[in-house]
């Protein structure tokens, strides 16, 4: 298990209420710092193509700013590539994207392009960037991360957390198991399995359980709790719930 499992903070949300204004406020970078501040280990960013959270601009401001690891999410574009090695943030996290969703719906697929990915992901290693592919906890996909040489996977918990949210504890629970699968089968190739999208404190324990676990990104949770108790309070509070679950 490793020693400390690592807790990034997602600040896209806060960029999100920031442009529905079209202005200044709330700034992402403040809302990065005060997570910082807060004890999060690092800062994740998703640079959509739309730019619907953080934008061009954000991604060399947040870096300035803080002192934790950047976790930059990117869809495989050749733009968002560009822009990955003009930065070179500590990770890069590659992630699927399609225009039309509201979030992320899926998980990257790797296995049917691991050529191709491969050589996508390879300028990024060489720069020095860690890699890491957002997918889902299918036992092919896993394998096929591996093969590339991406050192990193993110396992998707989105299904996990809306079963829970719709009280169907057999489908939580069976998504649940995937993950714990997902995790050994990373784990055993050498992988470093992080996990992300939709946790709460109701639905981070049993993911931060899992010994294989070294990281947990959250964002929308914690950004939409913040509006009644505060960034410090939420992040202090989700920080609990997870070491309460490590021990
Ligand atoms: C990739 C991912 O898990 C997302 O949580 C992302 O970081 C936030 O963006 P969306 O809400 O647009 O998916
Ligand atoms: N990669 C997942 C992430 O960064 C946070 O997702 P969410 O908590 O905003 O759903």
């Amino acid at each position: 298990m490793a020693d400390h499992l690592r807790l990034g903070v997602n600040i896209d949300h806060v960029a999100t209420l920031r442009n529905a204004r079209g202005g200044a406020l709330p700034d992402p970078v403040r809302a990065a710092v005060m997570a910082q501040e807060a004890g999060a280990d690092g800062i994740t960013a998703h640079l959509r193509e739309d730019r619907r959270h953080i934008r061009d601009a954000d991604v060399g401001a947040i870096m300035a700013a803080i002192s934790i690891p950047l976790n930059f999410e990117m869809a495989a574009t050749p733009e968002m590539q560009a822009i990955a090695l003009s930065h070179r943030p500590h990770a890069a996290c590659i992630v699927p994207e399609r225009r039309e969703e509201r979030t992320t719906e899926g998980g990257l697929e790797v296995a049917g392009v691991q050529n191709w990915l491969a050589d996508y992901i390879a300028p990024l290693r060489d720069a020095g960037i860690r890699v890491s592919l957002f997918i889902a906890a299918d036992p092919v996909q896993i394998a096929a991360a591996h093969r590339i040489g991406a050192p990193v996977i993110e396992l998707h918990t989105g299904a996990y957390c809306d079963h829970h949210a719709e009280g169907d504890h057999a489908a939580r629970d069976a998504e649940l198991a995937r993950l714990t699968q997902g995790a050994k089968q990373a784990a055993d190739l050498g992988l470093e399995v992080h996990m992300g999208h939709g946790l709460c404190y109701e639905t981070v324990g049993p993911v931060a359980a899992l010994p294989e676990v070294a990281e947990l990104n959250i964002g929308h949770f914690l950004i939409g709790e913040a509006v009644f108790t505060g960034l410090p309070h939420a992040i202090a509070t989700m920080r609990r719930a997870m070491q309460a679950a490590r021990v």
